[in-house]
C-alpha cells in the first residue's frame, strides 16, 4: 500500500483528493492535515465524509509525520510548499504540489507574476510539470511534481498538437476561458459571495493572470518572447467546470488531414477524450470527472482553428491529475482510484 499523507486538506482541492483516494485500491490515507481544523475529525469539517474518512486532522508539523508515508500532497496556497519542504523532506517522501511553487522554471517570472520571493528556488529545476499526458516519461523518475494550474491544463492540453505540429501561428493565439467559482478555492472572499457571482459573467485577470505565463512556458513561448499570448479568464456562476474556446490563425497550406493527425497523439491517451466531428466539448459531460473533452474546428471564412477544452477544474484540473501523477510516480495503472465517471447532474 502507498501511504499518503495531505497538507490543506480542508480545502476544496483536498476534499476532492480525499474523495477520489478512498476509492484508490493501492492507498492508505495514514494521514490530512490542518492549520483551523487540528484535532478536529475530517467528518467535521465535510460532513460528506461520516463514516468515510473519521480521522482527526494533524497539525502541520510536517517533520513530525514524514515517516509514517511515502508521498505528500500540497493542497495549500501559492508559497507555503515553497516554505515546508526541503531536502530532509525531499529524501523521505515523494511530494505533488498542487500549487503554482514549482511549475514555472524562471525564478524571476514566478516572482513577478506571483508577487512574492520563492522560498525554495533551489529545486525547481529538479520539479517535474506534471502534465501527465506530456510529461509522463520525466514524471516515472520524479520526486517532486508540479502539479499544474487547472486553466493550463485544459489550455495546453486543448492547443498542445496543433502547437507542436507547428500548424499554428502561436502570435495570433488567444485563450478565451472560463471557471466555476471553486476555482477561487473555500476560503471566504467578498467577490466570491452567491449575490457576487450568481446571475453574473465577468472577466478578471484581463492582460495579469497569473496562469499567462505558466501557459506560455508549455507551449513553448519562453524562447521567443517577442510572441506572446492572450489569455482572458471568465468567473461563471457554477461550482465546478473549466470551458477554454481558443483561436488561432493557421499557417499557410495546412490542411483538416493535418489536423486530424495532430490530435490523434491523444488516441492512446485515456483521460483525453477527443470528440467526434461535430460534437461541443461541454462542462457537464466531465464533471466530478478526470476527463477532459477537446475538440475543434476549422473556420474556412478566416482561415483560423477554434480549438475547446472542457474539464473540472478540481479534478483533472487539480486533485485528479495529482493522483494520476501518484500513479505514474509508483508505477500504477494510470486510472486507477480516478474511474468515477461524469456526474450527470
Ligand atoms: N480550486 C481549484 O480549482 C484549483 C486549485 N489549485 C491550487 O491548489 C491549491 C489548493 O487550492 P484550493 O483547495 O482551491 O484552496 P482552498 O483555499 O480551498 O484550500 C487551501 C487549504 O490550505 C490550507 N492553508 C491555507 N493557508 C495555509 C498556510 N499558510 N499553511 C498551510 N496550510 C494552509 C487551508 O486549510 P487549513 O486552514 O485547514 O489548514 C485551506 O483550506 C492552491 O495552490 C490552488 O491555487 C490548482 C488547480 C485548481
Ligand atoms: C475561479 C478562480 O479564481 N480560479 C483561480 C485559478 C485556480 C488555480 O488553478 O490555481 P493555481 O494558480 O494553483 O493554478 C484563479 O483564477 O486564480
Amino acid at each position: 500500500m502507498i501511504r499518503v499523507g495531505i497538507v490543506g486538506s480542508t480545502g476544496y482541492g483536498g476534499c476532492e483528493l480525499v474523495r477520489f483516494l478512498l476509492t484508490h485500491k493501492e492507498v492508505e490515507i495514514k494521514w490530512v492535515s490542518s492549520r483551523t481544523y487540528t484535532d478536529q475529525e475530517y467528518s467535521s469539517v465535510y460532513a460528506s465524509y461520516f463514516k468515510l474518512l473519521d480521522q482527526k486532522c494533524v497539525d502541520e508539523n510536517l517533520e513530525n509525520y514524514l515517516d509514517d508515508v511515502d508521498v505528500v500532497f500540497f493542497a495549500t496556497p501559492q508559497g507555503v510548499c515553497a516554505k515546508m519542504i526541503n531536502q530532509n523532506v525531499l529524501n523521505k517522501v515523494k511530494v505533488i504540489d498542487l500549487s503554482a511553487d514549482y511549475r514555472i522554471k524562471d525564478v524571476a517570472t514566478y516572482e513577478r507574476w506571483y508577487g512574492m520571493e520563492h522560498a525554495s528556488p533551489e529545486f525547481i529545476k529538479e520539479a517535474v510539470y506534471g502534465l501527465c499526458e506530456i510529461n509522463r516519461n520525466k514524471i516515472k523518475q520524479a520526486r517532486l511534481i508540479a502539479n499544474p494550474g487547472c486553466y493550463p491544463t485544459c489550455s495546453i492540453l486543448s492547443i498542445y498538437p496543433l502547437a507542436k505540429a507547428g500548424l499554428i501561428d502561436m502570435d495570433t493565439l488567444i485563450i478565451d476561458a472560463k471557471s466555476g467559482v471553486s476555482g477561487a478555492g473555500r476560503g471566504a472572499k467578498v467577490a466570491n459571495l452567491y449575490c457576487e457571482v450568481n446571475e453574473s459573467i465577468k472577466a478578471y485577470g484581463v492582460t495579469t493572470h497569473r496562469h499567462t505565463p505558466e501557459i506560455e512556458e508549455q507551449l513553448g513561448y519562453a524562447s521567443k518572447q517577442e510572441v506572446l499570448l492572450n489569455f482572458t479568464p471568465h468567473l461563471i456562476p457554477m461550482n465546478r467546470g473549466i470551458l477554454v474556446t481558443a483561436y488561432a490563425k493557421l499557417k499557410e497550406g495546412v490542411t483538416k488531414e493535418e489536423i486530424e493527425a495532430a490530435y490523434q497523439c491523444y488516441d492512446d491517451e485515456y483521460f483525453v477524450r477527443v470528440l467526434d466531428s461535430e460534437k461541443i466539448p461541454e462542462v457537464r459531460n466531465v464533471k466530478a470527472s478526470n476527463f477532459v473533452d477537446i475538440n475543434y474546428k476549422i473556420d474556412p471564412r478566416t482561415k483560423r482553428v477554434v480549438m475547446m477544452g472542457a474539464m473540472d477544474n478540481l479534478v483533472k484540473g487539480a486533485a485528479g491529475q495529482a493522483i494520476q501523477n501518484m500513479n505514474i510516480m509508483f508505477g500504477l495503472d494510470e486510472k486507477e482510484g480516478l474511474l468515477l465517471a461524469p456526474a450527470v447532474l
